[in-house]
């Protein structure tokens, strides 16, 4: 073979080795620059995504932040709630002794107005004694009161002769301030000191005559007067009672003990509650009662053992009667039920302000033997007063 024709075969192999060389090497690159756009495109949708779950956080977060915007009070409304503290500050005793007056002149207790618009005729005929008695007997005076007091009535009457409206004024004010009482102790007992407190007051009575509204305006009304007081909802027969007590509770700082079992025992209640009053030094404990007992002896039962649980830990001081004023004569014969049940210290005369008998003040005072110490004239927070018995003789004078 020729030497030429060797060169050329050579030749040829190195051309053809050096082409797949080549064609390696281009692969390779392209792989390598298709990987990086693969890559850079991965990239890029990654970020995009990312930027659209930003978009997406984002926008849910705004849609939070509105939702919560929504629940929050507009920032005058937050001014507004500064402006007026959550817990409110009660009327004192002294204010709302003298607005209740003027309250009680206003409401339905005209009989000392009739009376005295009879009495102030220059002659007295035997029909208008007849109407001084009808009238001293609806306002709900009773038999016994009413009957001695025309008979004082005529009395007067015999030796004065013909009268002068000022003088009859001045009588008839005079003799009802003798029926009422004047000199008769009507303080609650709520005042122990140190070791001896808190101060323990069962509130009692048919239900519907405001014993959980009294007993919220009673711890109104201590709060006031700067005492510390605890309530205790032994009303267990109403569940919504229990909830009653915790909002009256809510508004001036005063704690309730409550069960959370529907009917649950009240005197384990009344328990309970007396064991934290103590141990929390309050200078008050206001246990709240059911009224709504099949017979007497339950209610007796029911009572009693409220009041025995109740003394393993603090002697009771008080037992306030609630009556509704409006019932008149017929509370009268429930109430003496309740007297006998638990022994009652003083009476609360509530919704006064919607009755026009009023002389009740004087019958259950003398049926029951224990004074009127509070009365109710609305139901309003703070339309709860201690009795005055000037007040209210003005006010149905007025
Ligand atoms: N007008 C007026 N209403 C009053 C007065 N005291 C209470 N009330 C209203 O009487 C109603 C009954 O009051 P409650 O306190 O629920 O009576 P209760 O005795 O606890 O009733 P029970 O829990 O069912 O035994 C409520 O609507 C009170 O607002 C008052 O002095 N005047």
């Amino acid at each position: 073979m020729d030497t030429n024709v060797i060169i050329a075969i050579v030749a040829i192999v190195v051309i053809a080795a050096l082409l797949l060389l080549g064609g390696w090497w281009f692969g390779k690159s392209r792989k390598k620059a298709v990987d990086k756009s693969v890559e850079d495109a991965k990239a890029k949708a990654d970020k995009r995504l990312a930027q659209e779950v930003q978009k997406a956080e984002t926008a849910q977060e705004a849609e939070e932040v509105q939702e919560v915007a929504a629940e929050v009070p507009p920032i005058a409304s937050t001014e507004e709630a500064k402006a007026a503290p959550a817990v409110e500050t009660p009327e004192s005793t002294g204010s709302r002794i003298q607005r209740l007056k003027a309250k009680l002149a206003k409401s339905g207790n005209p009989f000392g107005k009739v009376l005295f618009n009879i009495l102030a005729k220059d002659h007295l005929s035997e029909s208008d004694w007849e109407d001084v008695e009808d009238t001293l007997l609806l306002a709900d005076v009773g038999a016994e009161a009413s009957e001695q007091l025309v008979e004082e009535l005529r009395n007067d009457a015999r030796i004065s002769g013909q009268s002068d409206p000022s003088e009859v004024r001045k009588a008839l004010k005079d003799k009802l301030l003798k029926l009422v009482g004047t000199d008769t102790d009507r303080r609650l007992n709520a005042d122990k000191e140190g070791a001896n407190k808190p101060s323990v007051i069962i509130m009692v009575g048919v239900n519907g005559t405001g014993k959980t509204t009294t007993a919220g305006k009673l711890a109104r009304l201590f709060v006031a007067d700067g005492k510390q007081v605890m309530m205790g909802a032994a009303d267990t027969f109403r569940a919504a009672a229990a909830d009653q007590l915790e909002t009256w509770g809510a508004k001036v700082g005063v704690p309730v003990v409550r069960s959370d079992k529907d009917g649950a025992d009240p005197a384990s209640v009344a328990f309970e509650a007396s064991e934290q009053a103590k141990e929390t030094h309050a200078d008050v404990l206001i246990i709240d009662t059911a009224g709504r007992l099949q017979n007497k002896a339950n209610l007796m039962d029911e009572l009693g053992k409220i009041r025995r649980v109740t003394e393993k830990n603090l002697p009771v001081d008080e037992v306030l009667l609630v009556l509704d004023a409006t019932t008149g004569q017929n509370g009268m014969a429930q109430a003496k039920v309740f007297a006998e049940a638990i022994g009652i210290t003083g009476v609360v005369l509530s919704k006064l302000d919607g009755s026009a008998k009023g002389g009740i003040v004087i019958s259950v005072q003398k049926e029951l033997g224990v004074p009127v110490k509070l009365v109710g004239l609305g139901e309003g927070p703070d339309d709860l007063a201690p009795f005055d018995p000037e007040g209210f003789v003005d006010g149905i004078l007025a």
